[in-house]
């Protein structure tokens, strides 16, 4: 069950205001006293004193709000007035909970917004925010039913209200999707969100942008009926301020400030003008006057500040002037600024300003439990975010099996075109021993044939031989890129061959030099010419074999005095593929889930739809676990295809046990998921993720021992990378393939922690973010 069912606070809220049914205004004390009315906490929706906030660095502040009072009574409709870029909209975040002032109280529903037990932000709040902040592929029906479920309501509460806010909101049929609908219906979809479940508070930003007069009545009519039993208070906001006759009381910002605050009708007759806007434009000219007057009264403040030692009492003299001339503008503008720093001004007028009850009313003393202060999550929050997030997917299928595809494509990829060793590459053959002419494929023991026997075993190594008539020839072949080594054999190779093999010691030493295939090798691919090296070599060791076997030679003479047993692990000829196999499964599954991830939550938040689900109580943790459940079904799915791809289709060495290196995969993908997390919360765009997702991936990736062996970098990299979330990984899931190591081995299960390590830092910093990074 929700912790604040709409119908419990609609019921303690008409408990308790029962003097304040309809007509609200007629009620209300006589229009020229109002403004110097107390109004109890007990009577207040909203009660702002002293706010005081700026966006940016504290050497160029941007100041919004200065010093801002506002209070809004319970059960009114409340018109927030202003140019564009006043403030309106920053003031409504902070109200909801979702900025914090830099200085100043707000009062909400007689808690502060975003402690515990005040209800705000969650269910007693509707907020419609200024953009449209909707999902575009649901349809009306099913952004009803999410808005619903965060709210606690239930499927025939959500039909019912549903039929009722179309009819009333003038809405297409509720299987239209809403990126099917104009921009005015799209609004109006927006505006019943906030409506659905009866909020105690709602705020309501820019409501009738986009909507046709009569319709913009009939919303405006129904929030007079929405307040007229005392039990919803609305604040609006509105470019036309004349609409907001119908208000019962209105505030008008400008600099930061409210240049008033009264109904409509007291400050058409106190003003003595024809609309609203007539009255705006005078205050606005009052404002600019007294802040002249202000200026100067600074300039003398300044002046008797700057003497206090000599001259004390005219100091404080001047303190009280400026208390009292700031009390005067104060009762002009229904406000309380004054020229002095906000520290400053705050400690002398105080006295003046403060005139509101400090005591906690009893609703925001709302008991909660331990358990449910502990609680993690609500359920019915962590329904409707996993309900939504699937219905995004089911409506996004072909953007979803592009990505759940993505990973086994890229292992494809990976498998068909790294690792295997080079073939067909071009020799440069220069054979005196045949006159430079093609040798016949053979492996006869004819002694004028042993050198072909050795080019023979090279052609079996799939590598291609052209001859020439001299070095020179086959030189410029390989400069001219044609061929990747030059071969030469004298021309009695084959007798000074059999007579080093026969004499062993003592075979003189133009003999021994006549035996000797000279190689000239192109090295500027490191990769080529050590392949080719091995293959010469092999090929080499495969040809004195095979003299042994069929000719009865004695090849210890030529053969190599060391030996290569059977390796201890891995194969006998180890190919890159195995080598780069397991630290390219967990870069793919590590950067998607970064890229899934970051992108997922950086939609929500740009869209507004975060913003809105926030407002309505959902936790950004909340909103975490919701992704996470959805998208670790798709990562432990790619997860899965990968390592059956790699290890089944593409026969990937594999000695371990793969539920360990299924499981490893797994924690590498949600520990890319929480990074893909810290990413959303510290860059504001898809742009800026991308920047940071890519440029995290090169480093990682050079540095966890994918490319290249940890144990050949620089003493400092190898430091670096020992923490890096990838490398402890790779050697983990390279000793499982590789050696066959099982979870009780050090660098198996280090990895393991590591990675474990890793999401716990990368999930609590998302959280920190995410609870400490409002603005
Ligand atoms: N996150 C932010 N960082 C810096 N400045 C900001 C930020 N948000 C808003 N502002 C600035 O604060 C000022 C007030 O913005 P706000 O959106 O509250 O105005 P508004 O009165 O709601 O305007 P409008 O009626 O056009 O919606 C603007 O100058 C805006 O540029």
């Amino acid at each position: 069950m929700p912790r604040y069912h709409p119908d419990k606070f609609r019921l303690k809220s008409s408990m308790m205001r029962p003097e304040m049914p309809m007509g609200l205004i007629e009620r209300r004390p006589p229009l020229e006293t109002q403004q110097s009315t107390i109004w109890t906490r007990r009577q207040q929706a909203v009660c702002v004193r002293r706010a005081y906030k700026k966006y940016g660095q504290s050497s160029n502040p941007h100041v919004i709000l200065d010093g801002l009072n506002m209070t809004v009574p319970k059960g009114c409709i409340y018109g927030l007035l202003g140019a564009s870029g006043c403030g309106k909209t920053t003031l409504l975040s902070c109200i909801v909970g979702r900025r914090r002032l830099n200085a100043g109280e707000i009062w909400v529903l007689g808690g502060k917004p975003g402690s515990t037990g005040s209800g705000v932000p969650g269910p007693r709040i509707g907020y419609m925010p200024q953009e449209i902040a909707l999902y575009g592929e649901f349809t009306i029906r099913e952004t009803m039913q999410f808005f619903g479920m965060i709210n606690g309501m239930n499927p025939e509460q959500v039909d019912e209200k549903i039929e009722f806010l179309l009819k009333f909101l003038q809405l297409p049929p509720a299987s239209r999707p809403v990126k099917n609908l104009s921009g005015g219906q799209q609004r109006r979809v927006s505006f019943a969100a906030a409506l659905l479940h009866n909020p105690e508070l709602l705020i309501l930003d820019e409501p009738t942008v986009g909507v046709d007069p009569v319709l913009r009545q009939g919303i405006w009519d129904h929030l007079v009926h929405l307040t007229k039993d005392g039990g919803t208070t609305v604040i609006i906001t509105t470019h036309y301020i004349d609409e907001t006759r119908q208000a019962h009381m209105i505030g008008l910002m400008r600099g930061g400030k409210f240049l008033a605050e009264e109904s409509p009708t007291s400050l058409l007759h106190k003003y003595n003008c024809q609309s609203l806007e007539d009255v705006f434009l005078k205050l606005s000219v009052i404002q600019n006057r007294g802040k002249r007057r202000r200026s100067s009264i600074l300039h003398d403040i300044t002046a008797a500040i700057a003497v206090p030692e000599t001259s004390p009492v005219p100091a404080v003299e001047a303190l009280n002037s400026i208390c009292d001339n700031t009390s005067e503008m104060s009762g002009e503008f229904g406000d309380s600024i004054s020229p002095v720093p906000l520290s400053k001004r705050m400690s002398i007028c105080s006295m003046q300003v403060n005139n509101v009850e400090m005591e906690l009313p009893p609703e925001a003393n709302i008991k909660m439990s331990l358990f449910d202060r502990c609680k993690l999550y609500q359920s019915h929050h962590m329904r409707a975010l996993i309900w939504k997030n699937f219905l995004w997917m089911w409506r996004n299928v072909a953007v979803m099996m592009f990505i759940v595809g993505l990973p086994v494509a890229q292992i494809v990829l990976f498998c068909l075109s790294i690792g295997k060793d080079p073939y067909g590459l071009h020799l440069a053959i220069v054979n005196h021993e045949t006159n430079n002419k093609t040798c016949p494929p053979t492996d006869s023991c004819e002694l004028t044939q042993l050198s072909c026997q050795y080019l023979y075993q090279i052609e079996l190594r799939r590598q291609v031989l052209d001859y020439f008539d001299d070095e020179e020839s086959a030189f410029r072949a390989v400069k001219l890129g044609k061929a990747w080594g030059a071969l030469s054999f004298t021309s009695n190779y084959s007798i000074s061959l059999k007579e080093r093999m026969d004499e062993g010691q003592s075979t003189p030493d133009f003999v021994i030099d006549d035996s000797i295939v000279s190689i000239w090798l192109d090295e500027s691919n490191q990769q080529i010419s050590t392949l080719l090296r091995r293959d010469l070599l092999f090929a080499f060791q495969d040809f004195a074999t095979t003299l042994a076997a069929t000719c009865n030679f004695s090849t210890k003479a030529v053969a190599n005095p060391i030996k290569f047993n059977r390796p201890i692990y891995g194969p006998f000829i180890p190919n890159f593929t195995d080598f780069a196999a397991p630290g390219v499964i967990l870069t793919i599954i590590f950067f998607l889930a970064v890229a899934l991830t970051s992108g997922a939550m950086l939609i929500e938040r740009n869209e507004g739809i975060l913003e809105r689900s926030l407002v309505s109580g959902i936790t950004g943790i909340e909103v975490l676990l919701g992704h996470v459940v959805c998208q670790l079904l798709i990562m432990v799915f790619q997860s899965l295809m990968v390592i059956a791809f790699a290890l089944i289709v593409f026969d990937i060495t594999n000695e371990g046990d793969v539920f360990w290196i299924c499981l490893l995969t797994i924690l590498t993908g949600l520990c890319g998921m929480c990074f893909g997390f810290v990413v959303s919360c510290i860059t504001d765009s898809e742009r800026n993720a991308t920047y940071l997702a890519m440029g995290s991936f090169l480093p990682i990736v050079m540095l966890c021992g994918i490319i290249w062996p940890v144990e050949g970098m620089h003493a400092t990299m190898k430091s670096l990378s020992f923490i890096l979330p990838l490398t402890q990984s790779t050697e983990s899931m390279r000793s499982m393939l590789a050696r066959g190591w099982p979870i009780t081995e050090p660098s198996v299960y280090i990895g393991f922690c590591s990675t474990l390590i890793w999401i716990s830092v990368f999930l609590t910093s998302s959280i920190l973010l995410i609870k400490f990074k409002k603005g």
